[in-house]
């Protein structure tokens, strides 16, 4: 900068504050320095107090509101119905976590010294219904983890689960405190196209459920213990239906369609939603995904009131307007 530049500023801020030439403060002019000093001072004030108040709340209280009540989906349908298939293309767009009873079980029996592989293995090879105790004890465990593991996977779905009377019964007296059943998808497909699709899933599946014998029992044993407990959730007007015997994408359609009808949003919009500047840029990218933008609002007052207030408070664009007085005034 050209000296006579300098020189013509300072002069200029003389002239504007009446005050005698400064060179060593040139731009500390009493009028802006005192506004600037107590609103930056008031700021200060308000940030430290809002951060030792934060302090001395007990982490627990701010803890609740993240550590959510697991919701869950229960997913039913004929074997074969393709619960499975759908249940990962859900898990692929919205914040699900995919829990199917059959695969629990499944791995339950090939698990080095479990208790009730036999027992289980028995059960699913005669198209019968495991005892309940074990079931909800391995649906309970794979919640309690993955809620471990990330407080924000607290939604479920619960796939080939209650399958009778005895699940269900099981279900309300173990965990109807501790979960919510928002409602029951239910993939409904003639038991012909089902029987088809197992049998064709057989051929490389590894299931040693997957053949006719076990097959016309799984169909029973659907028609007359699932069916009912179907109708059960129907007149409470719970169950959401598709017409699962019409190919993948279509059916994904219509279930994608009763999602957003529930009011479920898209994966990044519950994780990643805000008002802007609120952090959920880096927070959908360390999640390798994209962040909402800031006017896809619904999701963001869906945030547990702790998280949004944590998201304003370190919001860079408040952080800027508290120092960016400051800054212009240095700069003069
Ligand atoms: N809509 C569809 N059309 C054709 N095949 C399908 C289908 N949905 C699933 N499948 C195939 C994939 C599997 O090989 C088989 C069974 O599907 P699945 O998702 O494993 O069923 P489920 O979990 O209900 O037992 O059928």
């Amino acid at each position: 900068m050209l000296e006579t530049d300098v020189t013509s500023r300072y002069t200029s801020l003389v002239t504007r504050s009446n005050r005698s030439f400064n060179p060593l403060f040139p731009t500390l002019r009493r009028d802006r320095l005192t506004d600037i000093v107590f609103n930056n001072f008031f700021q200060c004030m308000l940030f430290r107090i809002l951060s030792t108040l934060s302090k001395k709340v007990p982490k627990s209280v701010y803890r609740v509101p993240l550590a959510m009540k697991p919701q869950v989906v229960f997913v039913l349908g004929g074997p074969g119905a393709g619960k499975g298939t759908q249940c990962a293309k859900i898990v692929e767009n919205y914040s699900y976590t995919h829990l199917s009873a059959g695969d629990l079980l499944r791995a339950e029996r090939g698990r080095e010294g479990s208790e009730s592989g036999q027992l289980i293995d028995s059960y699913i090879k005669e198209g019968k219904i495991v005892p309940v105790e074990i079931t909800i004890n391995l649906l309970r465990k794979a919640m309690e983890e993955t809620m471990k593991q990330d407080k924000e996977k607290f939604r479920f779905l619960i796939d080939g689960f209650p399958r009778n009377q005895d699940n269900l019964q099981g279900w309300t007296t173990v965990m109807d405190s501790k979960a919510d059943v928002k409602f029951v998808l239910f993939f409904d497909c003639c038991n012909q196209v089902c029987i088809d699709r197992c049998l064709e899933r057989g051929k490389d599946s590894g299931r040693t459920d997957d053949n006719k014998e076990s097959l016309q029992k799984r169909i029973q044993t659907y028609l007359q213990s699932t069916r009912p407990i179907i109708e059960l959730y129907e007149k409470q007007g719970k169950v959401r239906t598709v017409d699962a015997s019409r190919d993948v994408d279509e059916v994904f359609a219509d279930v994608k369609g009763i999602l957003d009808k529930e009011g479920e949003t898209f994966e990044h919009l519950p994780v990643c939603g805000g008002r802007g500047g609120g952090g959920e840029g880096p927070r959908a990218r360390s999640r390798g995904r994209r962040a909402a933008p800031p006017h896809w609002g619904q999701s963001w007052e869906r945030e547990p009131p702790c998280r949004r207030l944590a998201a304003s408070a370190f919001n860079p664009l408040w952080l800027k307007s508290l120092f960016r007085p400051l800054w212009r005034f240095i700069q003069g």
